[in-house]
């Protein structure tokens, strides 16, 4: 049978660290995917959750950029050309992360995620599906549905030399339907660009990604921006690419860097063999979830 993840392949996350002018957070996210790609031999290459921006609700209107109709003129959408070029540039698949967009026919303002190919050709958008709105007391409280709308898509891109990549952000990753689909749809990885933060960061950014890795058996990796203490926001850092045996490959700490792993081409299959619950589902019990009616990113 084909292998899910076609050849080897060279996965680079760059936690980068952002600030609060776009330009300079665009050329520092340049200089860092070229780096991956040309010192790394990187070939997918991902950058984190609101990456051209400082995360927050009252900067998400300042900083959004226009993407439709696509593709947008330069004017609306300076990153969504930055991101293209850079593709084409470094001749690599680019997740480019997320940033703010404002859609003018619904003046409704998501958290979007755009896929690049090596020619500067947009693949994919994925607006994050379920909104981070949490509240805990003496902690955090952060609402992104007070200016943010739900994407309603789930996003999988077929990379013709690799196989299926499925594309979610942050907070979505809570959510396993989302993953169980993707990999029950054939998707090797699973990435998420997220911000997580000190409080939730800690307890679960790990657990989710081994979690959504070994529930699937699939590769999984989780793309945050580098931690800055004079921010409103202290991302989380530690991005991470776990194996689909669960364990984590490799890990960054909470400052600016590139992870670079490496994905074996046969090793999805080795653990299914191992533990066999792929082929163990008792889809005559209960159903199975991933033939129902999804809604696709076209
Ligand atoms: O789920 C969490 O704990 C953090 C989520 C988050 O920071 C986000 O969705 O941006």
């Amino acid at each position: 049978m084909a292998k899910l993840l076609k050849q080897p392949l060279k996965l680079a996350l760059i936690q980068l660290s952002t600030g609060a002018d776009k330009a300079a957070n665009l050329s520092r996210a340049r200089s860092k995917v070229l780096e991956a790609v040309h010192q790394h031999g990187a070939k997918i290459v991902v950058l984190p959750e609101c990456f051209n921006s400082p995360y927050g609700t009252k900067y998400f209107p300042k900083y959004a950029e226009t993407l439709l109709p696509s593709p947008p003129s330069k004017d609306k959408s300076p990153t969504f050309h930055a991101l293209s070029e850079l593709a084409k540039e470094g001749g690599c698949y680019l997740v480019g992360g997320s940033i703010p967009e404002y859609e003018e026919s619904t003046k409704n303002l998501y958290n979007t995620s755009l896929t690049f190919s090596p020619t500067g050709e947009l693949l994919a958008t994925h607006r994050k599906v379920h909104l981070f709105d949490i509240d805990i007391p003496g902690k955090i409280r952060f609402k992104e549905s007070e200016v943010l709308s739900p994407g309603n898509k789930l996003t999988l891109v077929d990379i013709p030399e690799y196989g299926k990549i499925a594309i979610a952000i942050c907070y979505d990753i809570r959510f396993p339907e989302l993953a169980m689909i993707a990999a029950r749809k054939g998707a090797f990885l699973l990435l998420y660009p997220g911000a997580f933060n000190l409080t939730t960061g800690a307890l679960h950014w790990e657990l989710q990604a081994r979690a959504r890795a070994m529930d699937n058996q699939v590769y999984v990796g989780l793309c945050s921006p580098a931690r800055d203490m004079e921010a409103e926001y202290n991302a989380w850092g530690h991005s991470m690419v776990v194996d689909p045996n669960a364990e984590v490959l490799e890990q960054l700490d909470e400052n600016e860097g590139i992870l670079v792993a490496e994905l074996k081409e046969g090793r999805i299959e080795e653990v299914r063999k191992g533990i066999p619950v792929y082929s163990q589902r008792r889809f005559d019990v209960y159903p199975d979830v991933s033939e129902g009616k999804i809604r696709w990113e076209e």
